[in-house]
């Protein structure tokens, strides 16, 4: 008999089992082979690997932009093998945020506005409280000051900081960032990844981040290594 008092077994955050992407075509390129992974809350996990081993795919399909030809993915103990397309986009909104290396930023609107447009379309919390959290959040990065600022009109980290507060926005469980640094030099850098330091540390949100910079995968808690599409080594450090 089971203790009454036993705590469920707790599902991690996200989850991949034999995780698997070939591309078809006359030759098969395999992009992800059995990726296995348990990833918690308030994780900051660095995926590392040289040039081409699958970093990129790999983070796609954690972010449920590209489907797998093999195994599972469950986000919060939910398998999305089944979901249909617009399921999918809802999970994307509500718990996931991207951050890529160039911000993409809309050019003809604000900072603010920017950061308010993940909130219009998940539609939760009302036009002024969208405008209060929007500038919470930039503040919180340190652009206070730069509210009403378009893209043109902010420097590169400062545009990068501003796509962190855009993925945000909805307050994820988790952020996805391809090489969030690689398009910046090292004061902005320093900024933008103590940023995301400080997200996981404040926050329960997790952040998987792709990097080159071994300087910054080094410093992060956790290193998933890829070399040709499968884990070389996952470790704590
Ligand atoms: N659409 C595609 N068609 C053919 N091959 C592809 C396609 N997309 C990716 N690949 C190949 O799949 C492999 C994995 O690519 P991916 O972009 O995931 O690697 P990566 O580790 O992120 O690389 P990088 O560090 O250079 O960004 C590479 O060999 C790449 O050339």
């Amino acid at each position: 008999m089971t203790a009454p008092d036993a705590a469920p077994r707790e599902s991690p955050l996200l989850e991949t089992r034999s995780l698997t992407r070939i591309l078809p075509a006359v030759v098969p390129v395999t992009l992800v082979q059995d990726v296995s992974l348990r990833i918690g809350h308030s994780e900051f996990v660095a995926i590392t690997g040289p040039s081409g081993s699958g970093k990129s795919s790999l983070l796609y399909l954690l972010g449920l932009l590209d489907r797998p030809s093999e195994g599972e993915i469950w986000i919060a103990g939910t398998e999305t093998d089944r979901l249909s397309s617009s399921e999918l986009a809802h999970i994307r909104l509500e718990k996931i945020g991207f951050v890529f290396q160039f911000h993409f930023l809309l050019p003809e609107f604000t900072a603010l506005e920017n950061v308010m447009i993940p909130m219009q379309r998940l539609g939760k919390l009302p036009p002024r409280e969208q405008h209060e959290h929007a500038e919470g959040l930039l503040a919180g990065l340190g652009l206070e000051d730069f509210l009403n600022r378009r893209p043109e009109q902010l420097s590169g980290g400062q545009r990068q900081r501003v796509a962190v507060a855009r993925a945000l926005a909805n307050s994820p469980d988790l952020i996805l960032a391809d090489e969030p640094t690689g398009s910046l030099d090292s004061v902005a850098t320093e900024q933008v990844f103590e940023s995301l330091q400080k997200i996981v540390e404040t926050q329960q949100t997790t952040i998987i981040a792709v990097t080159h910079d071994m300087d910054l995968a080094n410093r992060m808690e956790r290193r998933v290594h890829l070399v040709d599409g499968r884990i070389d080594y996952d470790r704590k450090q």
